[in-house]
This record gives structure tokens, C-alpha cells and sequence, in this order.
């Protein structure tokens, strides 16, 4: 059966999936795989199926903020996936992240909307530490400069209180601020599926974010190198996870 949104079924659906918020970020990471095919789109989700090195990996746009993530993980979860990396833009909560960084998240700050209307707040949105620590060894490995700790998601932009609010979640030692991390780590905890987050940088703490977003628009050399790093990141960490798997197994 196709699912409402993102009209797909458990034939076009691998067990590894990537999700970038961006639709035109899924064509930027597919173009790293093998035998890729667009499966659907509809709306803002863009569903690609392809392979790399050999293994089966959807990937998934979510669109922004957490009801419109929710809904594709649903619905991929539905068709079958059971690993989940977000591969975003983040903005950064500390002074020394800068533009292009990798930030691998640990947990995030439930500050949005969607989640609670899963669960109460003080159930916590965490990564899976299976998958995360893979992801940990390769970004090592491909020697990304990284950041790993809490991020924070988040409902909206251009509220009034934006600057004291980075200032309090600045001293509470959150790395970037996303909209979807903590959607997706509630989900999977919820349904026992497995899901981790990288963010990739896009705006320096305390700069104005809509230059920021506009820098990323207008492809800054920095944001487009992080990009690629953190999708080349994702796929790594997934042939690593697929081989520990297929060694258990
Ligand atoms: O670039 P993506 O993955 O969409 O991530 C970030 O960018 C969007 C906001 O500009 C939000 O979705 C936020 O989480
Ligand atoms: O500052 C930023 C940048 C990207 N995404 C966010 O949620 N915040």
C-alpha cells in the first residue's frame, strides 16, 4: 500500500535511510550512490532509492520542522526502514563552531511542538548510541573536523526573544539549533527503530540567521563543502553499520 505522502511502499524502501530536510539536498546525496532512482515526490518529500557500495539506501526529504518529519518517518517506518540518519543544516549555540562544521548529535532539546504531541516533555530524545558511535569512528576516520554533544530543535525563526534565547541555551551547552533532531529521536524510541543526527553548520553563533540561511542559499563554498561532508558521512557510517550487521548475522 502507498503511503498518503510520501507515496511510496515497503518495495521502494530500504532498511538504511538517510533524511536531509532539503528536496534538492536528496539529489546532491544521491549523486554519491550507485543505480539511484527517483521513487516519488510529492509535496515536500522527495524519496530516492539507490545503492552504495552495493548496499540498498533510501533517502528522504522531511521538509522543515517537526510535523512534516514526523509524517515521513511514519511512513517510512510503515514501509519497512529501520535506521534513520538525519543529514541537516544546523545553526551553531557555540562561539567556536564554524561554518561547515559537523556536528553529530548525542541528544536533543525537545523545544518543539511535534514530539510533544507524542509523549510528555520529560521523556528524552536520544540518539541511538549504536549508530551514533558508528558515525563517531568514521567521521574519526575521515578526519572531519566535528562537534558531538546536545542539540536543540526548535518551531521558529523569527521570534523576538531569538537573541536571548541562543544566550540561554549558549550557557547550557547546546552545540546548534535544528527543527527536526528531536522528532526523529522521539519517534524511533518510540517505535524501535534506530535514528542518529548530523548537522551541518550554517550559521556562526550570534550572526543574523537570515544572512546565514542566505549565504547557504546562495551555496557558500564553506556550507556546500559541509554538506557533502556530512552526506558522504551518512553513507560511510551505513556501510560500516550494514557490515557489523551482516557479521552479526
Ligand atoms: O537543511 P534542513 O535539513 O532542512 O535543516 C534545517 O534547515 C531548515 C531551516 O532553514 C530546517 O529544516 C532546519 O532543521
Ligand atoms: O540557525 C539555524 C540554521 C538552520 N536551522 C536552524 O534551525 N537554525
Amino acid at each position: 500500500m502507498k503511503q498518503p505522502h510520501i507515496l511510496c511502499d515497503s518495495n521502494d524502501i530500504a532498511k538504511y535511510v538517510i533524511l536531509p530536510g532539503d528536496p534538492e539536498r536528496v539529489l546532491r546525496a544521491a549523486a554519491h550512490m550507485e543505480n539511484w532512482k527517483e521513487v516519488a515526490t510529492n509535496r515536500e518529500f522527495k524519496t530516492v532509492t539507490g545503492y552504495y557500495k552495493g548496499i540498498p539506501i533510501t533517502i528522504t526529504s522531511t521538509g522543515i520542522g517537526g510535523p512534516s518529519a514526523a509524517i515521513a518517518i511514519e511512513e517510512l517506518i510503515a514501509c519497512g526502514a529501520k535506521y534513520f540518519i538525519r543529514i541537516g543544516s544546523g545553526g551553531a549555540v557555540q562561539q567556536n563552531i564554524e561554518i561547515g562544521d559537523t556536528i553529530i548529535a548525542t541528544a536533543a532539546v525537545r523545544e518543539d511542538g511535534a514530539s510533544k504531541m507524542y509523549i510528555q516533555e520529560n521523556y528524552p530524545a536520544v540518539a541511538d548510541f549504536n549508530l551514533t558511535n558508528i558515525i563517531l569512528t568514521t567521521c574519526e576516520a575521515l578526519k572531519y573536523r566535528y562537534y558531538s554533544g546536545i542539540v536543540r530543535s526548535h518551531d521558529s525563526f523569527y521570534i523576538d526573544h531569538e537573541e536571548e534565547m541562543m544566550e540561554f541555551w549558549n550557557h547550557k551547552k547546546v552545540l546548534a539549533s535544528d527543527m527536526e533532531t528531536a522528532i526523529l529521536f522521539t519517534i524511533a524510541q518510540l517505535r524501535g527503530v534506530y535514528a542518529a543526527s548530523i548537522l551541518n553548520n550554517v550559521v556562526k553563533y550570534q550572526a543574523d540567521i537570515k544572512d546565514g540561511i542566505n549565504d547557504y542559499v546562495e551555496s557558500d563554498e564553506l556550507a556546500a563543502e559541509g554538506e557533502k561532508k556530512e552526506i558522504i558521512l551518512a553513507l560511510e557510517s551505513i556501510a560500516e553499520l550494514h557490515h557489523r550487521n551482516s557479521k552479526a548475522s
